[in-house]
């Protein structure tokens, strides 16, 4: 028989063969999930968005729910008084393992899937292992820091939901944090210099590390490799690209092994301003935490039209957005972070065919006389004009010059009246655009530029 095509060996030159496939370039849209034991005290200060609050303060104040057992570890931080007031100054953060066990029997997998494909998403990135060391896989790897165990889930979570995910059709990819493991080193990080030196760099780390994402290769095949906060200099990272290229071809792997090799670039509560040629993707959690936080409300969370806006704002330059939900310990979902998720899914409904299998046009945005906001994609013939913030009756993009008899109509087909004007194109919108978000008008054909 036919020796299985082993088409990437483990050096950049023929790893740099590997493209990013058009599954991922059509995607556009998928959903980040933070689940594990930090899902059970839930707690965190919603101080502010990564890049928004000074570093010199962020650990003490850390808005990232799921960094419950660092914030504790800082005895002059708000979640430190939370965790002696509500658990006692004694109880050790593993120790909500057992909570979290307990109620995740109850969730049903197949309820997040149909959530997640009604939302529009088209893959899904789960933690298999945050910097906590808690792996939601029962892996056969042995935590050295942890013979007596109690560091892996009984339940295959990540198998049922890949099961589930695959089964609504969506792609599943898997986060490993390879940077930071909080079971190999517990020294709390206060600065950034922390963060450095208590990424663990021993070779017994970098062989669990490696370990670990070789057992997650060969359990579920991920379409996404999501490692996070780099990876252990002794992790031979070329070696694993090149087995999971053989077993995957179809799979991406991000930028964060500390390696300069990627398929796509991760901006975390961030997006670029322009165009670039290489994919990357925004990742960001509805709030300013990844995991749950019982604590944030309207106030902290994205607005439903602010939402739709960033996703078409990030796809007109090239990006995808993975948008982060951050589940309760028995995988019910809180009820703001439905109802942002329900508000895309409506508008992706009547507006995806700009989003989704399109591409950026030569130029990412315009303006309005009326001084809005325009974005663009292009699709086949059609380039897609995006106008944002309510836009309604006679509309005019500067600088956009359609063809005579170009044929301008509203997703869902109705065709709109348009003019050639001194500053652009004025197009004649209805007088009031019914759901939430950007008016979404394809104009064929597109023109050039
Ligand atoms: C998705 C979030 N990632 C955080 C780590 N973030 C970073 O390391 C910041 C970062 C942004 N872009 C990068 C590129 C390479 C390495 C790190 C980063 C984690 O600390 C959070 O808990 C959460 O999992």
């Amino acid at each position: 028989p036919a020796a299985f095509a082993q088409k990437y060996s483990p050096d950049w030159t023929s790893l740099k063969a590997h493209t990013v496939p058009n599954w991922f370039e059509d995607a556009k849209f998928g959903i980040f999930i933070h689940w594990g034991l930090y899902s059970v005290p839930a707690w965190a200060p919603p101080s502010g968005e990564l890049g928004k609050v000074d570093m010199s303060r962020w650990f003490y104040q850390n808005a990232y729910a799921e960094w419950y057992l660092n914030s504790i570890r800082l005895k002059d931080s708000p979640s430190y008084k939370h965790h002696v007031e509500t658990y006692g100054a004694d109880f050790d953060y593993y120790r909500f393992g057992q909570a979290f066990e307990q109620q995740n029997r109850a969730w049903k997998p197949q309820n997040w899937a149909s959530l997640f494909k009604d939302a529009g998403a088209r893959y899904v990135v789960l933690t298999t292992k945050h910097h906590d060391g808690y792996t939601l896989w029962p892996s056969k790897v042995p935590n050295p820091k942890r013979p007596q165990g109690g560091i892996n889930s009984p339940r295959d979570l990540v198998g049922d939901l890949t099961k589930a995910v695959r089964g609504a059709g969506l792609h599943m990819g898997l986060y490993y944090s390879g940077g930071l493991d909080w079971t190999f080193e517990t020294r709390p990080i206060a600065t950034m210099g922390d963060l450095r030196t208590t990424a663990p760099q021993t070779e017994e780390y970098a062989r669990y590390a490696d370990a670990h994402w070789r057992e997650l290769i060969r359990l579920y095949q991920p379409s996404v490799l999501w490692n996070d906060i780099g990876y252990p200099k002794l992790g031979k990272p070329e070696a694993l690209f090149a087995d999971y290229y053989n077993a995957v071809p179809e799979g991406v792997i991000n930028n964060r092994f500390s390696v300069e090799y990627s398929d796509f670039t991760t901006p975390e509560y961030a997006k670029y301003d322009k165009i670039t040629p290489k994919k990357w993707e925004s990742c960001r959690g509805l709030g300013f935490s990844f995991g749950y936080n019982q604590v944030e409300g309207p106030e902290h969370v994205i607005a439903p039209e602010a939402l739709i806006e960033l996703l078409v704002d990030i796809v007109s330059k090239n990006g995808n957005l993975l948008l982060n939900i951050g589940p309760k310990p028995d995988g019910t979902i809180s009820e703001i972070q439905l109802n942002r998720l329900n508000a895309l899914g409506a508008w992706l409904k009547t507006n995806g065919d700009g989003i989704f299998g399109s591409r950026p046009w030569v130029r990412p945005s315009a303006k309005t006389t009326a001084g809005g906001d325009v974005r663009f994609t292009k699709k086949g013939d059609a380039l897609y004009a995006f106008l944002l913030g309510r836009a309604a009756g006679p509309s005019t993009v500067v600088g956009l010059t359609l063809a005579p008899g170009s044929t301008v109509r509203l997703s869902g087909g109705r065709s709109v009246a348009w003019k050639k004007t001194g500053d652009g194109t004025t197009f004649e919108l209805p007088a009031n655009s019914p759901a939430a978000g950007p008016v979404a008008l394809s104009i064929t054909p597109a023109p050039a530029a």
